[in-house]
């Protein structure tokens, strides 16, 4: 056995979702074979001196787009760009999204996505799947995916893109029993299509053409209003749910009243672009500019969110981040030069995920690194069940860590990005913390801040039905959770009749 798959990684604290240790990690053939201290290593074993770093389970993003075709463009990050900048940004584990056109089979899409993807990711990923239209047909396609030979167990659905991906509350109620009955997750877009659709055609009429438009069509209501909605079907439906890209204080205090009703698992993702940054840039005079900062939920105007959405995952009323990454370049944002609702849709966020958040919840107090560690990797792998495969330091695990250096300091730009999009919405933003080394399955693939992935080394992961802290963690009623402080608020009173602040 070649010593190249040897690798012992010395000095350094170990930090899980459960714990900080200093301990020494023996990685054998892409898999943790000892932690500890003083161990005894084969010779011809490289060693990684980690004195002075954390070691962490690598990065599971759980919401990429690479080399989605939507709203007439294609992503500029392919699924190579797009996980070699995962793997630099400390990420080593992506699930992306099948998004099927309506009417399309479900299956044939999935077999796309593994053909775009098979042979070019440099570090494993799992697909979600997109149930963008209902039939008993896309039923029995939600039942084949959700099997061993496919391994899918997560489905999302959208409220928004009311003419491309939109499903009405009957088929979604469908959508979610059928998620439940297979012991897989539903997942939403949660927006009003409805709501937004009417909006637009205000504004449009009224001459509000630019990307401030789009902030302007569904505010933080139009947003909670769907998250309270999708909640309540799938109650009704005995389902879980898990809500994707969280964008706003409103949608959080939707989820945790929801919570504070039902018994089944509710889980809210945020992402780097709501913890980095802000609604602000909306306004800004140079077109490319405002519309890179375009995605649905936008991004909110009230400034006060960032740390808000930070706090919400450090205090778990929000269990995990991703990014959302969904890019385009200029030429294609262009498409909605003269009318915002063009503007195809989406951010960057894959590589600077970490960073990101690091900076803005890590060095400032608002989070420890093990509640860092499970909110960018431990949550993703135990509800999506490939824990403690993947989001762990522990033997037997999938040799996935990075080396994580909290003094390595570094400005965010498109110029030295190792996306492939022209712009980056974190640009010029100061970070002091970032990957010093990244190994993906027992590879080095950032070594000391040198890129070093392979296109084709990671492989397709399947994510399994009946997740234990989704099927098994079901609080029964007496015990649903405690109801959030906030709700026992006193009621703001204005003019004589008491409204709840909710
Ligand atoms: C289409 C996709 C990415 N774009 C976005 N969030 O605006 C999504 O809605 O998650
Ligand atoms: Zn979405
Ligand atoms: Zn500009
Ligand atoms: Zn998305």
């Amino acid at each position: 056995m070649s010593s190249q798959n040897r690798l012992l990684i010395k000095n350094g604290r170990v930090v899980n979702d459960d714990g900080i240790e200093d301990l020494d990690v023996y990685i054998e053939d892409g898999i943790i074979k000892q932690v500890g201290r003083n161990l005894i290593i084969p010779g011809g074993t490289r060693t990684i001196d980690a004195t002075g770093k954390l070691v962490m389970p690598g990065g599971i993003d759980p919401h990429t787009h690479f080399e989605l075709e939507m709203m007439g463009a294609k992503c500029a990050d392919d699924f190579y760009k797009g996980t070699r900048a995962a793997v630099a940004g400390g990420t080593t584990c992506v699930i992306d999204f099948v998004l099927p056109q309506k009417g399309q089979s479900l299956l044939e899409a999935y077999n796309n996505w593994r053909e775009k993807a098979d042979g070019k990711v440099c570090c494993d990923y799992g697909l979600h799947v997109g149930v963008t239209w209902w039939s008993p047909a896309v039923k029995k396609e939600m039942q084949q995916l959700a099997s061993e030979q496919y391994g899918v167990n997560s489905f999302k659905m959208f409220m928004a893109y009311k003419d491309a991906w939109m499903l009405d509350d009957y088929d979604l109620y469908c959508a979610m029993e059928t998620c439940a009955e297979l012991k897989a997750l539903p997942q939403v877009h949660a927006e009003n299509g409805h709501i937004i659709a009417r909006n637009t055609e205000k504004l449009l009429a009224k001459g509000v053409t630019g990307p401030e438009g789009h902030q302007l069509s569904r505010d933080e209501e139009v947003e909670a209003e769907a998250v309270n909605r999708a909640c309540v079907i799938a109650n009704q439906a005995g389902a879980p749910l898990y809500i994707v890209h969280m964008m706003s204080k409103s949608a959080v205090r939707a989820l945790q009243l929801a919570r504070s009703r039902q018994r089944h698992a509710l889980i809210g993702e945020t992402l780097a672009a709501t913890v980095g940054t802000d609604g602000s840039h909306y306004g800004n005079a140079c077109f490319r500019h405002a519309a890179a900062h375009v995605l649905s939920p936008p991004l909110r105007p009230d400034p006060s969110t960032p740390q808000a959405m930070c706090e919400a995952l450090a205090d778990d009323h929000l269990q995990l981040i991703g990014s959302d990454n969904c890019t385009f370049h200029e030429k294609d944002k262009q498409l909605g030069k003269d009318n915002f609702a063009k503007i195809p849709n989406g951010v960057n966020g894959v590589e600077d995920r970490m960073a990101i958040l690091w900076q803005k919840a890590v060095n400032t107090g608002i989070m420890d690194p093990c509640r860092f560690v499970a909110v960018t990797s431990s949550n993703a792998a135990k509800i999506f069940n490939i824990w403690p495969q993947k989001g762990r330091i522990a033997v037997n695990s999938d040799a996935d860590i990075v080396v994580w250096d909290p003094k390595l300091e570094r400005t965010i730009s498109a110029a030295n990005h190792k996306q492939a999009v022209d712009f980056n919405i974190f640009e010029g933003q100061h970070v002091v913390g970032s990957p010093q080394y990244v190994v993906v399955n027992g590879r080095v693939c950032l070594d000391d801040g040198e890129l070093r992935v392979v296109e084709g080394f990671g492989k397709f992961l399947k994510t399994p039905v009946e997740s234990p802290m989704i099927y098994d963690g079901q609080q029964s009623q007496e015990e649903a959770p405690h109801r959030p402080e906030f709700l026992e608020a006193p009621m703001r009173v204005t003019n004589g009749t008491p409204s709840p602040d909710l």
